[in-house]
């Protein structure tokens, strides 16, 4: 046996060497290459050995279910659902681009939300990018969403102030006329998704920074053009994934030198709003304004005042488009899925609508509500809740990483890690939620289902003291327009909609589809 071993051995050695020798350097180069390739493809789709007894979702899976625009409700059944059945708490999977822990349990993501000390926010798809791509130009590496310790505190200083006391239900209001000369235009079928972000983006623009883009008015001066160049970069899924790229891409890409353009003449322009600001407060033009109805900037450069005055142009400027990215299209999707479901639910659309009748008439004309009145309603807020875990715009949560080792439901988490909530799993599951794919407010009345939870398991703008500084100004404006839109319309989804029975999904996230368009019949 060893011997015939040998003599092969020895005769596949005599025949190739000669062939080896006759081989070309580049021919050897060229292997190496290819093998190094091999290794860097293995290794990209394997996890780091310290994560490879965690239960894992496959990555190209997740990339699959992300290519064909599954719903968010057949990916978690797919891919997370039957690891969550076997019992598991949490998974790995390399998303958004390296791998990470990403937790299921209620419990388990209270303990890590709760403990922002040790588990500090990476900055997540921040990272792979240089300097000057646009996402990195409009949003710097250093706003209040990645910075930690010291930085994030004083930050979150100026802007706690400026969005407990902004409230501006007037601001969002006023802008609700605009919405609705489209919708009476477009009656039978209103392209609800593309009107919502209007909207939206309007509301964002006035009370942010007290800037009209006159997106509902049919954007005449170009701003809400220019906002959507770079915005659709930023949401591409794919300029995550090959983010190490980045740098090569404007050198050959036509686009992406537009995509820079625009960045540039949006970040200007914010700029030079902010600089007159500073006169405008410093000439004390801003006294007479109420500081509910004050914009973010203008509150924002207030305490910036009361403190040491220390916080520069471009990171206010970094700030003001985080909010953009983290508030316009957010509540745009919240809102469009808000209608969908209402017009899905017709039970519940009429209930709505009765409470919101009760606390402001139902005289035939456009009814602007107070904060005092939209504390009278309670129904509208279990429908807000409700829309939120079944349709919420954010999946998972930006990663944090364990600042030292710890043990997380048994299994080893060393010092380094990335740790996720999945907050789909959270919201989805049948583990926590009875018929969770069924739209029903009443899970959140005063001892409804929500109330049997314990641990986290409603987490749309996730929790802790990294919870969304923009919970409240989305929640009161989703309450004004849903309650002047329901006093002024029934909301139907039209008969031939691909969407009658359920959401066809046309872009990788949980975001609202172009193609979705209602029904509105006036109601005066
Ligand atoms: C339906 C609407 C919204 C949803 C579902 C939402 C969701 C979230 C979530 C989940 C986070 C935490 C991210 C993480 O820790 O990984 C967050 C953070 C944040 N959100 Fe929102 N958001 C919404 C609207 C807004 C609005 C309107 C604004 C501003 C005008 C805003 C500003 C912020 C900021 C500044 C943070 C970072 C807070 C920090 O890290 O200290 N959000 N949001």
């Amino acid at each position: 046996m060893i011997e015939n071993v040998l003599k092969n051995y020895t005769v596949t050695f005599e025949q190739i060497l000669p062939m080896l020798q006759k081989r070309s350097k580049a021919s050897y180069i060229g292997a190496a290459i290819l093998l190094l390739a091999v290794q860097q493809v293995y290794s990209f789709f394997t996890p780091p050995k310290y994560l490879r007894s965690f239960p894992r979702v496959s990555f190209l899976a997740m990339i699959k279910s992300f290519y064909i625009n599954e719903s968010i409700f057949q990916r978690n059944k797919k891919l997370v659902a039957p690891l969550m059945n076997a019992g598991h708490k949490l998974y790995v999977s390399r998303l958004p681009i390296t791998w990470t822990v990403y937790i299921t349990d209620p419990n388990l993501a209270k303990k890590v939300l709760l403990k922002t000390e040790n588990f500090p926010k990476s900055s997540g798809i921040f990272e792979g990018f240089g300097n000057d791509s646009p996402i990195i130009k409009f949003l710097g590496n250093d706003n209040v969403a990645v910075s930690n310790g010291h930085k994030w505190k004083n930050q979150r200083k100026i802007m706690n102030p400026a969005f407990s006391r902004s409230m501006p239900v007037k601001t969002f209001g006023a802008v609700v006329p605009h919405l609705f000369a489209l919708i009476d235009q477009e009656s039978e079928n209103v392209p609800i998704t593309t009107r919502m972000k209007s909207f939206t983006l309007d509301v964002l623009g006035l009370a942010a920074f007290g800037f009209d883009f006159q997106s509902l008015k049919g954007d005449p001066e170009g701003w809400t053009k220019t906002y959507n160049i770079f915005i659709v970069t930023l949401f591409n899924p794919w300029a995550a994934i090959f983010s190490k790229l980045d740098f090569l891409v404007k050198y050959f890409s036509a686009e992406r030198r537009r995509v820079d353009r625009a960045t540039d003449k949006f970040n200007d322009m914010i700029d030079a709003l902010t600089n007159k600001r500073r006169q405008d407060i410093e000439n004390g033009l801003k006294n007479g304004i109420p500081e509910n109805e004050k914009d973010l900037l203008t509150l924002m450069i207030e305490a910036d005042m009361r403190e040491d005055g220390n916080t520069s142009t471009e990171e206010l400027r970094h700030n003001i488009a985080l909010f953009f990215l983290a508030g316009h299209d957010t509540t745009a999707h919240t809102l469009t899925f808000c209608l969908y479901n209402l017009a899905k639910n017709k039970d519940i659309q009429r209930k709505l609508r009765e409470e919101i009748l009760n606390v402001l008439g139902d005289e035939p004309v456009d009814v602007f509500p107070t904060l005092e009145e939209l504390k009278q309603m309670n129904y509208i807020n279990m429908v807000i809740k409700e829309n939120l875990r079944h349709s919420g715009p954010v999946d998972m949560l930006m990663s944090r990483i364990a600042s030292e080792d710890f043990d997380l439901d048994g299994f080893f988490l060393p010092k380094g890690t990335k740790v996720s909530v999945d907050i789909s799993a959270l919201h989805l599951s049948e583990k926590n939620w009875k018929d969770p794919e069924l739209f029903l407010p009443e899970r959140f009345e005063d001892g409804g289902e929500h109330d049997d939870h314990s641990g986290f398991s409603w987490v749309p703008f996730s929790n802790g003291s990294r919870q969304c500084l923009g919970m409240n100004f989305s929640l009161t404006e989703q309450r004004v327009v849903l309650a002047m839109m329901l006093r002024k319309y029934e909301i139907d989804i039209p008969e031939n909609s691909i969407h009658r029975d359920r959401i066809v999904y046309d872009k990788p996230f949980n975001f609202a589809p172009d193609s979705l368009d209602l029904k509105f019949t006036k109601r005066y």
